[in-house]
């Protein structure tokens, strides 16, 4: 650690509880195919245990708009279960009024547990699990276009510095971290289901870049880097910083619209990457609550 580190990155470490219960879950894609391909996927019923949302392309957006719908939903979660005791209410009491009702000892408790960004806010989280879903390229020999990958961790693989000797990681720098975990028993149950039901399907890591990779060379590098990556993408990393500075699991889910190497974009098959994607929706709500 250095000096440079700020309060924020206090959550790098935090232990974030596997979901063993997952009751409601936030669908985080960069744009709207992919958002209403999830949909399809889901069905009729999708609204009663998720929410999917497009936030946009790259890390930046993807992770500002998880973080938005993270503490919206927690604040408005909060309001639903017990008024906060504010000024207006106080007056009103000091009138004559009956007192605002306190959070019950659950409530209190967990609040003053909250990890992350919510400690000391007295919200909870609302959501079980983040998901960041979404088209995506494949590694060559590990993840084939129109595949599924179900990470098992997301890495910023752009992160950090180039140096004369070559790339040097923000852990490296000492300022961080580019790698979160998935929530490795969802990561392991999504994958079986998806077996079991006929897709294909890798795991290893999904590395997160600010430029999609364009030649053979970045590839290696970046195979050089993350040694097991399975799927490039541009909002998975991002997603999961959110959901951990707000104490979520992540998940991350690829359809492989292309392979990671040499830019050939008349050779993106988006729509087997989207099918593979409203396939894999399909199964989501079994796999997460049975
Ligand atoms: O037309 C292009 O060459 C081009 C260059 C960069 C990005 C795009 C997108 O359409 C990106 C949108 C979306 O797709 C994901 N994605 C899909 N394949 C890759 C990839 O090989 N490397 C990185 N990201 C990829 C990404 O997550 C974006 O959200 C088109």
């Amino acid at each position: 650690m250095n000096e440079h580190n700020s309060a924020l990155n206090d959550t790098e470490h935090m232990n974030v509880p596997t979901a063993s219960l997952v009751s409601r879950v936030l669908i985080v894609t960069a744009v709207d195919v992919e958002k209403e391909a999830i949909l399809r996927g889901l069905g009729d019923k999708a609204a009663d245990m998720f929410d999917v949302i497009a936030a946009g392309v790259g890390p930046a957006s993807a992770a500002a708009g998880t973080a938005a719908a993270l503490a919206l939903a927690a604040a408005s979660a909060s309001r639903l279960k017990a008024p906060a005791v504010a000024s207006a209410p106080d007056l009103a009491t000091a009138q004559g009024a009956t007192a605002p009702e306190q959070p019950d000892a659950a409530q209190a408790s967990a609040a003053s547990t909250a990890p992350g960004l919510l400690a000391g806010t007295g919200l909870t989280s609302a959501y079980t699990l983040v998901v960041s879903a979404g088209i995506g390229g494949g590694f060559p020999g590990v993840a084939d276009v129109g595949s599924l990958v179900v990470a098992d961790a997301m890495v910023a693989a752009d992160l950090g510095s180039q140096a004369p000797d070559g790339f040097l990681s923000v852990d490296e720098l000492g300022f961080g971290s580019s790698r979160v975990a998935a929530d490795a028993a969802l990561a392991v149950r999504l994958r079986d289901a998806l077996k079991r039901a006929g897709h294909a399907v890798s795991g290893g890591t999904a590395v997160t870049v600010s430029t999609a990779t364009g030649t053979a060379e970045t590839a290696a590098e970046l195979l050089r880097r993350v040694p097991d990556a399975a799927a490039e993408g541009m909002e998975g990393f991002g997603v999961a910083t959110a959901a951990q500075q707000f104490g979520v699991p992540a998940l991350e889910l690829r359809g492989i619209s292309n392979a990671v190497g040499p830019r050939d974009r008349d050779a993106w098959r988006i729509k087997d990457a989207l099918d593979a994607l409203q396939a894999a929706s399909s199964i989501l709500r079994e796999v997460l609550t049975s």
